[in-house]
């Protein structure tokens, strides 16, 4: 079969991709996807089922490497096998981030990448539905200027959002912390308390996903055409004229019922298998460090040392307490601190004291994985993610309060972690299996983030108004947190319940090559003429956001480039 693009899955990049690159009926695209059609599937569509599934068969069920700083366990790490990929089972939380963190993409080494070139496409794929009377009784504000009304990514609040008083407590009582609230987190600046948007048809009380935004629209178009399978490596034009960047003449991929076939062509190559499988396609296909691609037995075409390094993942922590009164509906109430928030006082000293520890940190993160990225060069980037922090004052953590029958939940994260890790091939024939080793919390800052976001978390619950609603502390085991615990028992919690937050990035940076990038500011890999990666692999450093918002309008700006060049 030969076609003029052939992208690799067709989940949340993809599928943008194949709608954008099919537009033209001269331009025949196909995608591989081993996943299925979840159209009709409950689990995704119901916009209040939201975990039902995860463990299915349209999840991956991939697991981490055992982890340290979670008592060496391997953790289950969730991604969706579907036609719209990972969109199909997330939370539907659509939050963009804070300004400057995109503008720290120009700072890597990617011209033209940052918040204002940026905005203008978040606002063109979405389409939001300004919420009613009722709703915004329920606590749903809006700024419409921060809003886009003809995209295809439907965003509202649910009607399911839960009314009565809760939220007018719990608003009351962040205030009381010192947290005010932001009528409309989707302008770049996060910070505060906020009731967020969602990817979803609120009319047709459907979830918003990839593929019910960008395919199933254009589903019918002959020159577009979704192929069931799974890529296993890029294929070559000419190998290799020293000096020239290597042209890819198509991909391998496994049917069903495991034959190889091949697809030619005739454009580009599109990767858009995601941040955990991308790398691996790279890796097989001769794209990688030396070092890991003998070990596998492939030959080197390509020396990228950052293929599959960089990977950056939040660790998410859970508390749960019992309550007087029984909730039904939905509470999408998150929580943004700044270091400043979260430090108070201390924050100066805690400042200078971590600018101090830069070039240590860079050490034990290089060494955590094996020296592949110098320690030099992580020290760089930590720099300006040190900056971010305590210079621009980009939110570090989040905390989402939530309700769940008679049960009040917090789920917290930090959201800019210095430790990093990598997602590599583990042998030729695990193309399924990645190696995803997030080094969760090597970094003591970022243990140190955690912790006081946990004890920022624990406080609302005996903050007035909302403490009024609390019975007691019920914890994964029926352990019980204390109010003024040690350092020493927040570390255990957050250990013993170590989950990831699903949001990993980075694994083939958008960067320049010397700091460890894969693809340059036109998502092309280095070192070859007509390979591009575009999904959360390119993102090059954690956000104040969930990646949604932002890789559809990474995605839309990929389309603009492949259609342009
Ligand atoms: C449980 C969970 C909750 C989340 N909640 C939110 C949220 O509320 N809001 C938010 O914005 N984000 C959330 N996220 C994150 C967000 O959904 C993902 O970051 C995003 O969807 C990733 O998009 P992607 O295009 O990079 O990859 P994906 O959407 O994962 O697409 C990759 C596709 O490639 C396919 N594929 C894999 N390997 C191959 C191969 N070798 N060949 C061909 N195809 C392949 C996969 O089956 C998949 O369809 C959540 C994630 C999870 C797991």
């Amino acid at each position: 079969e030969t076609c003029d693009y052939v992208i690799a899955g067709a989940g949340t990049c993809g599928l943008v991709l194949a709608n954008r690159l099919s537009e033209d009926p001269n331009v025949k695209v196909a995608v591989i996807e081993p996943g299925d059609d979840v159209r009709n599937n409950p689990n995704v569509t119901d916009v209040t089922a939201f975990t039902l599934a995860l463990g299915t068969e349209i999840d991956w069920q991939y697991t981490t490497t055992p982890q340290p700083a979670g008592g060496n366990k391997s953790i289950p790490f969730h991604a969706g096998k579907a036609i719209g990929g990972t969109s199909t089972i997330n939370g539907m939380t659509y939050i963009r981030g804070d300004k400057a963190e995109f503008d720290a993409w120009e700072y890597l080494g990617n011209d033209g990448w940052n918040w204002d070139t940026l905005y203008p496409y978040m606002k063109q794929v979405e389409r939001f539905s300004s919420p009613t009377v009722a709703q915004q009784a329920a606590g749903a504000s809006f700024n419409p200027e921060y809003h886009g009304e003809d995209g295809a990514v439907t965003t509202a609040f649910p009607f399911e959002l839960l009314n009565g008083t809760f939220h007018e407590l719990v608003q009351q009582s962040w205030e009381n912390l010192g947290y005010p609230l932001n009528p409309d987190v989707n302008g770049g600046e996060t910070r505060g308390f906020d009731v967020w948007p969602q990817t979803l048809n609120r009319d047709a009380g459907v979830r918003q996903d990839a593929a019910r935004a960008y395919y199933y629209p254009v589903e019918q178009r002959p020159n577009l055409k979704i192929i069931k399978g799974t890529v296993t490596k890029i294929t070559w034009a000419d190998i290799v004229e020293s000096g020239r960047p290597l042209l890819a003449n198509g991909v391998e991929y496994q049917t069903p019922d495991r034959q190889t076939l091949a697809i030619t062509a005739t454009r580009e190559v599109l990767l858009s298998a995601g941040a955990v499988r991308s790398p691996l396609i790279l890796e097989r296909s001769g794209i990688g460090n030396p070092a890991i691609l003998e070990k596998n037995g492939i030959e080197t075409l390509i020396e990228l040392n950052g293929v599959g390094e960089h990977l950056q993942e939040q660790p998410n922590t859970v508390l749960g307490y019992s309550s007087t009164v029984n909730l039904t509906g939905t509470a999408p109430f998150a929580t943004f601190a700044t270091a400043r928030d979260l430090f108070g006082d201390e924050y100066a000293a805690i400042a200078a004291a971590t600018d101090a520890k830069l070039s240590e940190w860079a050490r034990k993160v290089s060494e955590a994985n094996s020296g592949v990225i110098s320690a030099c060069i992580l020290e760089k980037i930590f720099r300006l993610q040190h900056d971010l922090i305590f210079k621009k004052n980009v939110t570090i953590g989040e905390t989402i309060t939530s309700v769940s029958g008679n049960i009040l939940v917090s789920a917290f994260w930090l959201l800019l972690p210095f430790s990093r890790g990598s997602v590599h091939l583990k042998s030729v024939e695990a193309i399924n299996d990645p190696a995803i080793d997030p080094e969760y919390l090597i970094i003591d800052f970022d243990l140190a983030v955690q912790t006081s976001l946990g004890r920022l978390s624990q406080e609302l619950w005996f903050t007035d108004p909302v403490s009024d609603l609390v019975v007691s502390n019920v914890l994964p085991g029926g352990s019980i947190l204390p109010r003024n615990a040690t350092d020493a028992q927040w570390t255990a919690f957050i250990s013993s319940t170590l989950a990831p937050n699903h949001h990993p990035v980075g694994s083939a940076s958008m960067m320049s090559r010397e700091l460890g990038g894969v693809v340059d500011s036109k998502l092309k890999v280095y070192g070859t003429s007509n390979v591009r990666v575009v999904d959360a692999s390119v993102v090059p450093l954690q956000m104040s956001g969930h990646l949604t918002a932002t890789l559809y309008a990474v995605a839309e700006r990929a389309a603009e480039f492949i259609k342009n060049s």
